[in-house]
């Protein structure tokens, strides 16, 4: 590959059909499943995955979107809080075909107030005339958003959409890949699962352990007629320290990453878990295809 890669990961915030999926969709394929009939969590679930030549997207939910009177209630402000904080970049989609009110006014300043790099997409342009998206843009302007933050689009019709993806990638921070290129515009159980162990490892093990652990969940079983979940997840890392990092002393590391994910796990499906970890080394894994394939990446 060329030059440095980029990577960030992204979180999509505005209001009740702002059109947030539709950009999702626009952005990562319509591939992208939403695994609508599990109960909410408060975990950022990823929508979706774009892997560019030289960038890699990943998207997040806003979970427990309330409605708009509730927009200063203060679960909604923890969630879209803990979003934004797991995120590179905010993109902050607004319906351009109504007015703005305060609950978007309140939701700019939110989204200002996290200090991360932002963009306002001023959404559904196709629907509006140029005078009221110049109206808008102002609007936006007024409350303090310098206007190269600002992108008119079309989540229905693509327009802006290469614009967008340059915006990103000038704003994206340098990275390598987490995901092979070709893994995931799929939401899948699988990988929702590898996302909440590779997360409790990242956390415990703070900078000890690169970003580039990767976990892989080889098995889910349905047990005891449903009742239980056997998970079979392999946690990769490149180095044998990293390996024993990992287990910890007398395994304790690796039983603290496990009982933290088991319950996030148990929590998000409402079935009782158990989750079989192992830690295998693979030197420079991400660039071996037939390591790939092994853990399943076809
Ligand atoms: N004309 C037009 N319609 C759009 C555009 N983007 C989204 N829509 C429509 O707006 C409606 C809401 O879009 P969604 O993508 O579901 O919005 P959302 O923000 O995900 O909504 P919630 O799931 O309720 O939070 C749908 O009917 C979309 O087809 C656009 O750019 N132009």
């Amino acid at each position: 590959m060329m030059g440095k890669t980029k990577l960030a990961y992204i979180s999509i915030v505005g209001k009740p059909n702002a059109g947030k999926s539709t950009l999702i969709n626009l952005l990562v394929g319509e591939k992208v499943s939403i695994v609508a009939d599990k109960p909410q969590t408060t975990r950022q679930r990823i929508l979706g995955v774009l892997t560019l030549e030289d960038a890699q997207f990943i998207f997040l939910d806003t979970p427990g979107w309330f409605p708009p009177k509730h927009l200063l209630g203060e679960y909604m402000q923890k969630t879209i809080k803990k979003t934004i904080e797991d995120s590179d970049i905010v993109l902050y989609v607004i319906d351009s075909s109504v007015e703005l009110d305060d609950d978007n006014r309140t939701l700019l300043k939110f989204v200002k107030d996290q200090g991360k790099p932002y963009l306002v997409l001023l959404n559904k342009i196709d629907m509006v005339s140029s005078k009221s998206i110049e109206e808008r843009k102002k609007e936006v302007i007024a409350l303090g958003v310098s206007e190269e933050k600002i992108i008119e689009i079309s989540a229905l019709y693509g327009t802006n959409k290469e614009l967008l993806i340059e915006k990103l990638k000038e704003i994206a921070p340098e990275g390598e890949f987490l995901y092979p290129p070709d893994m995931l515009t799929d939401q899948t159980d699988k990988f929702f699962i590898a996302e909440i162990i590779r997360e409790k490892i990242i956390h415990l093990t703070y900078q000890e352990v690169p970003h580039s652990v990767a976990v892989y969940v080889d098995d889910i079983e349905e047990k005891k007629d449903g009742n239980l979940l056997y998970i079979r997840a392999t946690i990769i890392v490149e180095r044998p320290t990293q390996k024993a990092i990992i287990i910890g002393k007398d395994g304790q590391m690796l039983k603290k990453i496990g009982t933290l994910a088991r319950m996030e796990i148990e929590s998000y499906y409402q079935k009782q878990v158990y989750l079989d970890l192992w830690v295998k080394v693979r030197e420079k894994w991400r660039k071996k295809p037939e390591i790939l394939r092994e853990l399943g990446y076809e």
